[in-house]
């Protein structure tokens, strides 16, 4: 029989500038996010590091031989988790480039995906907000969707989700769920953060799941929080405030395909009209 509900768990991980403290804290959450049943667990946009440019070469691991995968695989494995890995600065073993990277792992603790940012972080509000991420990091090339038990999931990581098409693509290949390790900002938090989700979800009728740091108004970057799960009517079905937390949430497919069936936008779909978007 193929299960049809399952749990995840989003934590907003209080993350410092001591990575071996913010690993092992991100393990004992797993742990604990294990014990409460959920079977899908995800960690915040750099979970091992602040966020930061000035940040990223410092803390930048190989993937897959780097230390944090090593306690991600140690703890999917423990846990019987999913995990998806928020993300870390990742350097290129060739190019020696860096990347902002999220690593996927199966409960055996097999490394089954990565997902590099593809979108980078560039904004500039005057007097509000200047972030140049692309000074420090290159974009990814590619696009992120992997199976488990109950269905394909993909993955993107914070600003990517300001772009539609990566999460129509990923609906329309069969996702039930998109997922994205953020950290939005005390700007564009209040903003845009719940109104993207519920848009990416809505739109495409999947789950949409985003996982942010906890807030350190000590440090550069002050993260938004509210990680929060949307449903595929665009509904929050779990969320929280800004301090550390594990929210958690099921994923129900008799759901997902009830609301599919009573409003089937997948078949009434004009594509003769909008054949390419790309133009
Ligand atoms: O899109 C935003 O407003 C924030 C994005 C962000 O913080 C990021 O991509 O890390």
């Amino acid at each position: 029989m193929t299960t049809t509900t399952f749990k995840i768990a989003c934590i907003q991980l209080s993350v410092t500038s001591d990575k071996s403290e913010n690993l092992k804290k991100a393990k004992n959450k797993i742990m604990e996010a294990s014990k409460n049943g959920a079977k899908l667990i995800v960690l915040p946009e750099c979970f091992n590091s602040p966020y930061g440019t000035q940040y990223f070469d410092q803390y930048a691991e190989f993937i897959p031989n780097g230390e944090s995968v090593k306690t991600l695989s140690e703890a999917a494995k423990e846990a019987k988790a999913y995990i998806i890995g928020g993300s870390i600065p990742e350097r290129d073993e060739t190019t020696k480039k860096l990347y902002n990277t999220c690593s996927v792992y199966d409960p055996e603790g097999n490394l089954i995906a990565k997902h590099r940012k593809v979108h980078l972080f560039d904004i500039d509000i005057p007097g509000r907000i200047t972030f140049q991420e692309s000074k420090t990091l290159d974009p990814g090339n590619s696009l992120t969707h992997f199976d488990t038990e109950y269905g394909k999931i993909g993955v993107g990581i914070c600003y990517d989700i300001r772009f539609p098409e990566m999460a129509m693509i990923a609906a329309r290949k069969g996702c039930i769920a998109m997922i994205y390790p953020a950290a939005f900002n005390l700007i564009t938090g209040p903003l845009h953060w719940e109104l993207l989700q519920r848009a990416r979800a809505l739109d495409n009728q999947i789950y949409v799941a985003t996982c942010s740091p906890a807030r350190d108004m000590n440090a550069t970057y002050n993260a938004w929080g509210h990680s929060t799960v949307v449903d595929p009517n665009g509904q929050i079905v779990a969320t929280t405030d800004y301090e550390e937390d594990v929210i958690y949430a099921e994923i129900d497919l008799n759901r997902f395909n009830h609301i599919r069936e009573s409003i089937p936008l997948n078949i009434q779909r004009r594509f003769d009209l909008y054949t390419n978007v790309a133009k």
